[in-house]
């Protein structure tokens, strides 16, 4: 027997929040956060993956799963299994069979500081994975671990209720509290992002501000 400590439940945003953030790309948030958290190497295991859903935090010791079979288990519906397994490469942490049972629950996915495997059969299951890695060496089921809380995934804080957005480029964590304010400012940029597009077709896009932010010095051909 091992030790599984389980902190306090931690509500997400409501729906109206979440269904704000389910269309915004990951780079317009992370710009709308100054560009500061990201978990730079976790990535989607296949083409498509996308998720939006409030976070359920889990640790676990490298190489070892079995608390995350106990957090599917407790999580609900939408949740995202936010595991931190110390990064470790060596030994997948999630497969088909967990992630199949995790589907099957309503879980809305899985982002993972570690590995996974059965990459073929995930990518048919479409249930959304972003890893760090892949590796067919699977985990041990000893324990110990702990569900809820908070967790860092590659440097990233991920609290538990923190909504998680995962797209082609990367993860991202928004604070619960901030949610909206961020999807404001993501929906704002966005629209100045179709402006900059279509001033770049139309051959009008200003670059003004490159030149005003160097001081250039050229080389003569003759000196050179
Ligand atoms: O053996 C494990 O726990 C991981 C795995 O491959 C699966 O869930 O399919
Ligand atoms: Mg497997």
């Amino acid at each position: 027997m091992s030790e599984c400590v389980i902190h306090p439940r931690a509500d997400g945003p409501d729906e109206a929040t979440l269904s704000r953030l389910d269309p915004l790309p990951t780079s317009a948030l992370s710009d709308s956060m100054r560009r500061l958290p990201g978990a730079p190497g976790v990535l989607p295991l296949f083409s498509g993956c996308r998720l939006v859903g409030p976070a359920l935090a889990v640790r676990t010791r490298p190489g070892d799963n079995l608390v995350v079979h106990k957090a599917v288990d407790l999580a609900r519906p939408g949740e995202v299994l936010v595991i931190d397994a110390g990064g470790d490469t060596a030994r997948a942490i999630v497969g088909d069979l967990l992630c199949r049972y995790a589907a099957s629950r309503g879980l809305a996915g899985i982002v993972l500081d570690g590995a996974a495997r059965d990459v073929v059969e995930l990518h048919e299951l479409g249930l959304p994975v972003f890893a760090r890695a892949v590796s067919h060496l699977g985990p041990y089921k000893n324990g110990p671990g702990e569900i809820g809380g908070s967790v860092s995934i590659a440097g990233m804080t991920v609290r538990s209720g923190d909504v998680v957005v995962g797209d082609a480029d990367g993860v991202i964590a928004v604070p619960a509290a901030r949610a909206d304010a961020i999807a404001t400012a993501a929906e704002e940029l966005l629209r100045a992002e179709a402006a900059a597009v279509d001033a770049i077709d139309r051959g009008t896009w200003d670059r003004s501000w490159i030149d005003a932010s160097l001081t250039i010095t050229r080389i003569d051909d003759e000196e050179s």
